[in-house]
C-alpha cells in the first residue's frame, strides 16, 4: 500500500522489503524489561522529554483535583459545591470539541518545540493567576476567572498535547517507540496521579499544621511552577523538537484552512489513518457505555456502589495491564494487527458483561477490557507514531484527541441517560435490563469497529490470522506476503540424485519457448559464477583435502549463500522482466539434504533460506519423486560421485521423505510425478499443469500443439485420473493480472526472446544438461511441439551466437549432440530449436529471430544472428557455469524498452508455508508414494517465518 498526501509524501507504507529494513537498519537488538526501559532513556532527548511529562503531568493531575475542590471551596452550599467541582470538568473537555482540530495544525505548521514552551508559559500564567485573582476578587468573579482560565488551560493542553505526540517520534528510534509510549503513559496515567494526590496530600496536612493558608492555593502555585520549569526545560534542553522544522520550512506557505482540512482528508482517504480512528472510536464509545451504565450495572450483579469502585478500579488495573504486558504478551505479533485485535478484545468483553450473571465474572471481564483497551491505546499511539507521516501527525493526534472526548461524552451521556429510561421498564413479565442491553450493542458495534480497524489496517493480508497470532505469540510470526518480484512464473523441480530433474528442466524451457516465453534455465547450486566457487566447495571431493570435510552447518551456509546470490542475479531479474524460470534445485534441497539428511534443524534451514531469497518461492514446484536405488543407479555412469551422491542410502531416503513431505504440506503448489515413468509422459504432465498456469495464448494455445511440429505426446488426464496432476490458479486472473502489471510487454504471439541462463556445466556438463538416453535432437524433437534439431557445436562456436537453429523436421543425422566438456545445451530462443553453445566467456546467446525456421539444420551460419543482437556471455565459473544476459529482438537490455515478447506471467500465491510449517513439525515420517492430500488452497499468499525485530515499517514503498 502506498499513499502520499498533498506535497508530503508517503505517510504509511506495508512493503515488507521495507519493514525489513526498517527493521534492520535500526539495528535494535531485542531487550527485555528494565534493559529496554534503559535503552529508551539512552536517548538525551526523549530522557528529557520524559522528565517534562513527568513534570507536567504532576501538574495536570494537581491541576484537575486543584482547581476542581478549589472551585468548590469556595461556595458553602454543597450542591453549589458539586456543580463548581464538575463545572470545571465540563469547562475543560469544552475546549477539546471546539479548538481541537485546529490545535493540530498548529502542531504541524509551527516549530513543536516554540508551541509547547509558549503553551506552557501561558499555563504557568494562567495557573498562578487563579489563587492571585482569589486573594482579592468576590467569590463569583473567582469563580468566573477560574472557569476561564480553565477553558484556556485546556486550550493550551489541546495545543501542547499534539506537539509533544508527534515529537516523540522523532526523538527515538522507530524500534524503541513502543517502549517509550509505554514509559510516558504508565508516567502519566500510572506514576503521576499517585504523585499528585501525595502531592496535595502532604500540602494539605502541612498547610493544616501551620494552621493558615489555603493548600489548593499553594497546590495551584506549585502547579504553575512545574509548567514553568518545563517550558524551561523544553527550550534550553530538547533543541531536537525543533529539528524537523528545517526539514520542512515549505509547510508555512499554506494556509492554516488548507492544512486542516488536508488533515482531513488524509483521514479520509486512506486505510490505515481511517482504521486507526474507527478503531479508537469503537474502543471508545464501548467505554463509555460502560461507565454511563457502571452504577447500574452494578446494581443488576447485586451490588451496590462498592461493586461499581471495584469495576471501575479494575478497568484501571486492566488498562495498566494491557499497557505494561501487552508487548510482551503478543510478541511480535503485526502492530497493525495487534491494534484492531485488542479493540475487538476489548469490546467483546464489554458486549460479554452484558451476559455475566456474577460480580466474579464481570470483575474478570472488566479487567479483559481494561487490558485491551489499553493495548489498543498504547498501540494506537505507537502506530500513530511510526507510521503517520510526520507533517501530518499532530492533525492525526488532535483529531484522535478530539474524537474520543467526543464520543466519550455522547456514549456517557446517552447511556446514563438511557439507562435510566430503560431500566424501569418491563414488558409484561419479563423485565429487561436496559443496561444489558446497552452493553451487549456497546459490544457488538466495537467488534465491528474493531474488525473494521482490523480489516482496513491489515499489513498481512491473507496471512491466516489465528497461527499467526500463535506463532507471533511463540516469537515466529508468520511473515508478510512477499511479492512476487515480476509477472514471470518461477518453477523449481526438486527431487534426489537422478530423478530427472536436468532432463525435464531442458524439455520444459524448450517448450516455454516455443509458445513464445522466454525460458530462463538455471539451477543451484552454481548457476552464478560466485555460486560455481561455493559448488566447488561443497561438491567438489577433490576442493579439500582428504578427510576433511565441509560440516554441516557450513554446508548449509554455503547452499544458502549460493542461493542468495542466485536469486537476486539471476532469478528476480528474470522474473522482474516477465520471463519464466525454471529452475533445477532450490530451497527444498536444502531442507531436505541439508535438515533432513544431515539432520539440521529444518527450522533453521528454512529460516536460513528464506532470509537468503528474501522470501521468494516458486510458483511451483515439480518433484520428481524416485527410489534412491533407481535414482543413483541413473547417475552412476555420470562417473565420480560428488560428495552428496556418495552418502549412504538412508540419507537418500531420507531426503526423499523429505522432499514427499513438503509436497504433502501445500499440495496447491506442488506437482509430485513417479520420477520412474517414461522422461516424456513426465514432461507431459508438467506441460499440463504449467500450461494451466500460463495465460492464454491465442497464437500458442498451452495445451494444444503447434501447427507444423510433431504432436505433444499426450498428457495424462488431469485431476480425476491423476492426483498428482493438479489445476494450478485460474488462467483468466492470471491473465489480467498480467497484463494491469505489464503494460509496456508481454504480447502474446510476438516473437518470443532469448534464453537467459545456461544450464551450469560441470565438468561434464554436456551430458549433464542433455536428457540421458537421447541426443539434444531426439530429446527436442519427441518433446513437444519443438522440433529440435541441434547445430554443430563448432558451427556454433565460431558463429559467435549464431541462432543454430536448424528445420522443425531435422532429424538426428543432421544434428549432432554437443560435445562432451565444451559445450552446454540450450533449448533455441524462438525457432523450436535446440542450440548448443560453447562453454567459453566468448558464447552469445542466440538472438531472437522473427524469421520463421529456414528449416536448414545443416547450414547453421546462414542463420547468423546480427551483431546487435547477442550478448557477450560472463566468465565461466569455476566449473563452466555462466549465466548469459538475456537478449532480446532489438538488442535492447532495459526491460522497459524491450518490445519484450515474453508472455507475462504474473505470480501465484500460494497458500502455505511449508518452510514454516516444516519448520514447525517435520519429524519426516514415512509418506506413502504421491500420497499427497487432494486439497486445493483457495488463498493465494504466501506464508513464511519472517525475519525477527521489528516488525512495524515506516517507511514509504517506492514503486518499482
Ligand atoms: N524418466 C526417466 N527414466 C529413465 N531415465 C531417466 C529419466 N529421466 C532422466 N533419466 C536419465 O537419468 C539420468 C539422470 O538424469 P538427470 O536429468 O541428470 O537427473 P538429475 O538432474 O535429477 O540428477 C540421465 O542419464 C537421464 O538420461
Ligand atoms: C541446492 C542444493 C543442492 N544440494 C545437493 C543436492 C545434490 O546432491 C547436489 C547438487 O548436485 P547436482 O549435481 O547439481 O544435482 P543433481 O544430482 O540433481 O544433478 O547438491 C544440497 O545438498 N542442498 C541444496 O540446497
Amino acid at each position: 500500500m502506498e499513499c502520499t498526501h498533498g506535497r508530503g509524501e508517503t505517510a504509511i507504507a506495508t512493503h515488507p522489503a521495507d519493514d525489513e529494513r526498517a527493521a534492520s537498519t535500526t539495528g535494535q537488538a531485542d531487550l527485555s524489561g528494565i534493559a529496554e526501559l534503559k535503552a529508551v532513556l539512552r536517548f538525551r532527548a526523549f530522557r528529557r522529554l520524559w522528565i517534562v511529562l513527568g513534570f507536567s503531568s504532576i501538574g495536570d493531575w494537581l491541576g484537575i483535583l486543584a482547581t476542581g475542590t478549589f472551585a468548590s471551596s469556595l461556595f458553602k452550599n454543597p450542591v453549589a459545591q458539586g456543580a463548581a467541582f464538575s463545572g470545571t470538568i465540563v469547562v475543560r473537555l469544552i475546549p477539546a470539541l471546539v479548538l481541537g482540530p485546529i490545535a493540530g495544525v498548529f502542531a504541524d505548521r509551527f516549530d513543536r518545540r516554540r508551541t509547547m514552551v509558549v503553551c506552557d508559559a501561558a499555563r504557568f500564567v494562567l495557573y498562578a493567576s487563579i489563587p492571585i485573582v482569589g486573594t482579592f476578587a468576590t467569590t463569583v468573579m473567582t469563580a468566573t476567572w477560574a472557569a476561564i482560565a480553565t477553558f484556556l488551560i485546556e486550550t493550551c493542553q489541546m495545543m501542547w498535547a499534539p506537539a509533544k505526540e508527534a515529537s516523540v517520534p522523532n526523538l527515538v528510534p522507530k524500534a524503541r517507540l513502543e517502549k517509550a509510549n509505554q514509559l510516558g503513559m504508565a508516567t502519566t496515567y500510572g506514576v503521576t496521579p499517585i504523585l499528585a494526590g501525595l502531592v496535595l496530600a502532604l500540602l494539605n496536612w502541612l498547610i493544616g499544621a501551620m494552621g493558615f493558608g489555603s493548600s489548593y492555593k499553594v497546590a495551584l502555585f506549585l502547579n504553575a511552577l512545574t509548567y514553568a520549569a518545563t517550558a524551561l526545560m523544553v527550550w534550553f534542553g530538547i533543541r531536537e523538537i525543533s529539528g524537523r522544522r528545517d526539514k520542512a520550512p515549505e509547510k508555512a506557505d499554506q494556509g492554516m484552512f488548507r492544512q486542516f482540512v488536508d488533515g482531513w482528508r488524509y483521514i479520509a482517504r486512506f486505510p490505515f489513518a481511517r482504521g486507526l480512528v474507527l478503531g479508537i472510536f469503537g474502543a471508545f464509545a464501548a467505554a463509555g457505555v460502560v461507565v454511563g451504565t457502571g452504577r447500574f450495572y452494578a446494581k443488576s450483579l447485586g451490588g451496590g456502589d462498592a461493586s461499581f469502585f471495584l469495576l471501575f478500579a479494575l478497568l484501571f488495573v486492566g488498562l495498566g495491564i494491557g499497557i505494561t504486558a501487552g508487548p510482551k504478551l503478543v510478541g511480535a505479533l503485526s502492530r497493525r494487527r495487534w491494534f484492531g485485535l485488542s479493540i475487538i478484545l476489548a469490546t467483546g468483553a464489554v458486549g460479554l458483561l452484558a451476559l455475566a450473571p456474577h460480580l466474579m465474572i464481570a470483575c474478570l471481564l472488566t479487567v479483559v477490557v481494561g487490558a485491551g483497551a489499553g493495548m489498543a491505546f498504547l498501540n494506537g499511539i505507537t502506530l500513530l507514531g511510526a507510521e503517520i507521516d510526520d507533517a501530518m501527525r499532530g492533525r492525526v493526534y488532535s483529531f484522535i484527541q478530539v474524537s474520543v472526548q467526543g464520543v466519550l461524552l455522547l456514549t456517557l451521556s446517552l447511556s446514563s441517560v438511557l439507562v435510566g429510561i430503560g431500566s424501569s421498564r418491563h414488558i409484561g413479565p419479563i423485565s429487561i435490563s436496559s443496561t444489558r442491553i446497552l452493553l451487549l450493542a456497546a459490544g457488538v458495534v466495537g467488534v465491528f469497529a474493531g474488525y473494521a480497524a482490523l480489516k482496513q489496517m491489515d499489513d498481512k493480508r491473507g496471512v491466516p490470522l489465528l497461527p499467526d497470532i500463535w506463532s507471533s505469540i511463540r516469537g515466529r510470526p508468520l511473515g508478510r506476503p512477499v511479492p512476487h518480484p515480476g509477472p514471470g512464473v518461477f518453477v523449481v523441480f526438486e527431487g534426489g540424485e537422478g530423478a530427472g530433474k536436468s532432463t525435464q528442466v531442458i524439455k520444459l524451457a524448450a517448450w516455454l519457448r516455443v509458445h513464445g516465453r522466454e525460458a530462463v534455465v538455471t539451477r543451484e547450486p552454481g548457476a552464478t559464477e560466485v555460486g560455481a566457487r561455493i559448488r566447488g566447495l561443497v561438491l567438489d571431493k577433490d576442493a579439500l583435502p582428504t578427510g576433511s570435510r565441509v560440516s554441516p552447518r557450513a554446508e548449509a551456509l554455503l547452499y544458502a549463500a549460493d542461493r542468495a546470490h542466485h536469486v537476486a542475479t539471476v532469478v528476480r531479474p528474470a522474473l522482474e522482466r516477465g520471463a519464466a524460470v525454471v529452475s533445477d534445485r532450490y530451497v527444498d534441497s536444502s531442507l531436505a539434504y541439508q535438515g533432513a539428511g544431515r539432520t539440521l534443524p529444518a527450522e533453521e534451514i528454512g529460516w536460513l533460506s528464506n532470509w537468503a531469497t528474501g522470501g521468494l518461492r516458486p510458483d511451483l514446484v515439480v518433484l520428481l519423486d524416485v527410489d534412491p536405488h533407481v535414482g543413483l543407479a541413473r547417475v552412476a555412469d555420470r562417473g565420480s560421485a560428488d560428495r552428496l551422491e556418495s552418502e549412504s542410502l538412508e540419507f537418500h531416503d531420507r531426503v526423499r521423505h523429505a522432499f514427499l513431505d513438503l509436497a504433502a504440506e501445500d499440495p496447491s503448489r506442488y506437482l509430485v510425478l513417479d520420477a520412474s515413468e517414461d522422461p516424456d509422459t513426465i514432461a507431459g504432465k508438467v506441460r499440463e499443469r504449467i500450461g494451466r498456469l500460463l495465460p492464454a495464448d491465442p497464437e500458442h494455445p498451452a495445451e494444444s500443439t503447434t501447427p507444423g511440429t510433431p504432436p505433444e505426446p499426450t498428457p495424462a488426464p488431469a485431476d480425476e485420473t491423476d492426483p498428482a496432476v493438479r489445476p494450478g490458479i485460474s488462467i483468466r486472473r492470471l491473465g489480467s493480472t498480467a497484463h494491469e502489471r505489464h503494460p509496456d510487454g508481454g504480447h502474446d504471439g510476438e516473437t518470443p526472446q532469448a534464453t537467459a541462463v545456461l544450464p551450469a556445466a560441470s565438468t561434464d556438463d554436456a551430458t549433464e544438461v542433455r536428457p540421458a538416453g537421447a541426443d539434444e535432437a531426439t530429446l527436442v524433437k519427441a518433446d513437444a511441439d519443438v522440433a529440435a534439431p541441434v547445430a554443430d557445436a563448432t558451427a556454433a562456436s565460431t558463429a559467435n551466437g549464431a541462432d543454430s537453429a536448424a528445420s522443425p523436421d531435422a532429424d538426428e543425422s543432421t544434428a549432432p549432440a554437443a560435445g562432451p566438456g565444451d559445450t552446454t545445451v540450450l533449448p533455441a530462443a524462438d525457432t523450436d530449436a535446440t542450440s548448443v553453445l560453447p562453454a567459453d566467456t566468448t558464447s552469445a546467446v542466440p538472438a531472437d529471430d522473427s524469421k520463421p525456421p529456414a528449416g536448414d539444420g545443416n547450414a547453421p551460419a546462414d542463420r547468423r544472428a546480427p551483431a546487435d543482437r547477442t550478448s557477450v556471455l560472463p566468465a565461466v565459473g569455476a566449473d563452466g557455469t555462466k549465466v548469459l544476459p538475456a537478449v532480446d529482438a532489438d538488442g535492447g537490455d532495459k526491460p522497459s524498452e524491450r518490445s519484450d515478447p515474453t508472455t507475462v506471467m504474473p505470480a501465484l500465491r500460494p497458500a502455505v508455508d511449508p518452510w514454516n510449517t516444516t519448520a514447525e513439525t517435520k519429524m519426516f515420517p514415512t509418506v506413502p508414494e504421491h500420497a499427497v492430500p487432494d486439497r486445493y488452497d483457495d488463498d493465494e499468499t504466501m506464508i513464511m517465518p519472517s525475519g525477527g525485530g521489528d516488525l512495524r515499517r515506516r517507511k514509504p514503498r517506492r514503486r518499482r
